[in-house]
């Protein structure tokens, strides 16, 4: 039976004149980390090659440096030289013998750059990044933009199909063209015309050194989020100069790295700067194709998008990450098994920022293609999996997908375990999406669902293989009146959303922490289903008034006082993830959530919560206090068959539960998949 295109703009060509893209889909660039791993090559290669045979119309890479200076750090990737043309070729064969195309990013990171030979358009210091960086000079600035055309070049003899110029988020391309970082005085600097001039010498000469028929790419910051960043009457100016520049396609950047406003993480809303796209498609100014970018992330919205005319093309960066096969599942109108990047940033951009290579928590497969690895077994096995949690539903899965026959039991009517309680936080609604993959993907393996069912050791006795991932149960308060019925487990909060009064003090500033406060501080619908509360939440100015975009927060109010505590003395939240930490801190901020550290707890009784805080005591007049201190792991059942002399395998918050960890708990149990 023919399935009737379910995503008539998504998946229709693109003619480019010279070639012709066979869906509007972009793979984002990237930078994941492989680009200067000792076995990068061939790594890269597997990766790439399997997104394009997933059907991705054209993918970018993570970016490249052209010269020195442009590097991120010391060790990142350049291709300067020809002798290095033969490491990306491996890359391209592979995309190209998968039926992809596949473009390379040249990034120049400017004044972001963090070692000591850091360049700029002038001697401004950014503000994450220690190294003051130098002024180029004239001849710096022509050797720079020679730079940029040789490594085309050497893109092209690689085997590219394409590059993409790196020209926003505020790397060295956007700190020429805003006045807040170019302050010259010379021809580059001054009014507008003279700071889009690098810009267009740059595409002007990579379109020379790379000929007619090849694609360049250039991603222009259509919204800086800075103060002092570009106006839009100047975005469209840009636009226009680069398309006669040479360029065969624009696509969209959004937000300097420095911004405070996120731009990509889970609480921003699905599509949330598409209008920004097609504030410039509007205009009608551009002839050659626009791309729109970030928090795309299912075929249903990416067809939206295009339907309503935003752009020509969508690109979707972390969504490849989550499911190489996104393109061939919505063709085939499959869109319900695709395993949908939840905007998390955990095992990708955290990654990245800890010089650790990228992954994805969703799917612990991306980035290592060649090694973790689900072969068909030759000796099928029954094996049970207790608990269906993130841990329990991964091991069950994969476990299956190899042919053995898996069981999966759990107490709970419902999969998802701590995922069901995560979801519930505002801004968090992306984790039903993991729910629904892996329901699906079980389905469809025919696992053997026992929800409802608490098992004990007796009945797993006979299975081949035993998979213990029970999770953990919250840890209680050890003070007197830790049992008093102000005291709530945060599962009492945010599972059985039992009453919280009007003044709370949350106990712990982990990730649990933070979402019980945000919750807490919450009333009505989430803002991340909301488009237009969320910009004024973090001051985006959709009108576009001033340069950078940018107004005042106009911060939701909140339906309670909130206080959270912890005993450390270290920053509240230290342990959330690099980029995403600050977005949790200042939306909290926002709520006028107050915050206290090195806080010792001494009792609770009707009066509040006792602290003492240096060698000051004193009461929170609270009407209740949410515990959200860490928790144990619960592993009894795996103690219980040790007893009866069978050993089985202990993943998850039942091995260790510290912190709740989607991440380590869904690559564990695809590690163990791979080995039983
Ligand atoms: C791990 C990671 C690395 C990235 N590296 C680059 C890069 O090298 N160059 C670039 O232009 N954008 C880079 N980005 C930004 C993406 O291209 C994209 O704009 C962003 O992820 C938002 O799109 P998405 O919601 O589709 O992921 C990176 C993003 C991630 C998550
Ligand atoms: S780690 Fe999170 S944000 Fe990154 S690709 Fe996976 S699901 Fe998306």
């Amino acid at each position: 039976m023919t399935v009737a295109n379910p995503y008539p703009h998504l998946l229709a060509p693109l003619d480019l004149g010279f070639t012709t893209l066979r869906n509007r889909t972009l793979m984002g660039s990237m930078h994941t980390g492989l680009e200067e791993a000792k076995d990068g090559a061939d790594r890269m290669a597997a990766f790439y090659a399997e997104r394009a045979k997933g059907g991705v119309g054209l993918i970018v890479t993570g970016g490249i440096a052209p010269n020195l200076q442009g590097r991120a750090y010391p060790s990142a990737a350049q291709l300067s030289w020809p002798w290095q043309v033969g490491h990306h070729k491996p890359v391209t064969d592979a995309v190209h013998e998968a039926g992809g195309k596949i473009a390379m990013q040249i990034l120049h990171t400017g004044r972001y750059a963090y070692h000591p030979l850091a360049v700029s358009a002038s001697r401004i210091k950014s503000p994450i990044s220690p190294f003051k960086p130098w002024e180029l000079g004239r001849f710096g600035i022509a050797k720079t933009i020679r730079d940029f055309a040789n490594c085309a070049a050497l893109a092209r003899k690689a085997g590219y199909d394409g590059v993409e110029v790196m020209g926003s988020e505020g790397y060295l391309i956007n700190q020429f063209i805003a006045s807040c970082t170019n302050h010259r005085t010379d021809a580059w600097g001054g009014e507008f015309k003279n700071r889009i001039r690098f810009p267009i010498e740059v595409v002007k000469a990579v379109r020379k050194a790379v000929g007619p028929d090849f694609i360049i790419i250039y991603r222009l910051s259509m919204l800086d989020l800075v103060e002092g960043g570009s106006t839009w009457p100047e975005v469209v100016e840009l636009a226009q100069a680069i398309e006669d520049a040479g360029a065969t396609i624009i696509n969209t950047g959004i937000g300097w790295h420095e911004a405070r406003v996120p731009t990509i993480a889970t609480s921003v809303p699905r599509a949330a700067f598409a209008w920004v796209t097609k504030r410039l498609k509007d205009a009608n100014v551009v002839k050659i194709p626009l791309i729109t970018t970030n928090r795309i992330n299912t075929p249903e919205v990416a067809e939206q998008v295009l339907a309503d005319g935003c752009a020509d093309m969508v690109s979707m960066a972390r969504p490849f990450l989550a499911d190489p096969a996104f393109v061939n599942k919505a063709k085939a109108n499959k869109a319900d098994e695709i395993n949908t990047c939840i905007g998390c940033n955990q095992a990708c951009l955290d990654h990245v920022f800890e010089q650790k290579l990228a992954s994805c928590l969703v799917n612990p497969v991306a980035g290592r293609e060649t090694e973790l690895k689900f072969i068909p077994t030759a000796r099928k096995k029954t094996v049970a999996v207790v608990g269906a949690g993130p841990a329990g539903m991964a091991t069950a899965m994969y476990t299956a997908q190899r042919g053995h026959a898996v069981t999966l039991f759990d107490a709970q009517e419902e999969l998802g375990g701590q995922l069901n309680i995560a979801k519930q936080v505002p801004g968090k609604e992306e984790f039903y999406e993991t729910i629904r993959y892996f329901k699906r993907q079980l389905e469809n393996a025919k696992v053997d669902l026992k929800l409802g069912k608490r098992v004990d050791a007796a009945e797993l006795k006979g299975f081949d293989e035993v998979v213990i991932a029970t999770g953990i149960q919250p840890r209680s308060l050890a003070v007197p009146g830790g049992d008093h019925p102000k005291v709530l487990s945060y599962i009492d909060v945010l599972r059985d959303k039992k009453p919280v009064g009007k003044r709370v003090a949350v106990v712990g500033a982990g990730g649990i922490g933070f979402d019980v406060a945000e919750f807490l501080t919450h009333e009505g619908h989430s803002l991340a289903l909301d488009l237009d509360g969320w910009l004024k939440e973090w001051g985006v100015d959709a009108s576009y008034e001033r340069g950078g975009a940018l107004t005042l927060p106009q911060p939701a109010p909140s339906p309670r006082e909130v206080v959270m505590l912890q005993r450390k003395t270290s920053k509240m939240g230290a342990g959330l993830g690099k980029t995403t930490g600050w977005i949790h801190r200042a939306a909290l901020k926002n709520k006028r959530v107050q915050m206290m550290t090195g806080v010792e707890y001494l009792k609770v009784d009707d009066a509040g919560l006792h602290i003492r805080v240096g060698d000051k005591e004193q009461v929170l007049p609270v009407d209740n206090v949410v515990v959200c201190a860490g928790q144990t792991p619960l592993r009894k059942l795996a103690d219980e068959l040790a007893a009866m002399g069978k050993t089985a395998h202990v993943i998850g918050g039942a091995d260790v539960a510290a912190e709740l960890d989607a991440k380590r708990a869904i690559r564990q149990g695809a590690e163990l998949a791979a080995s039983l």
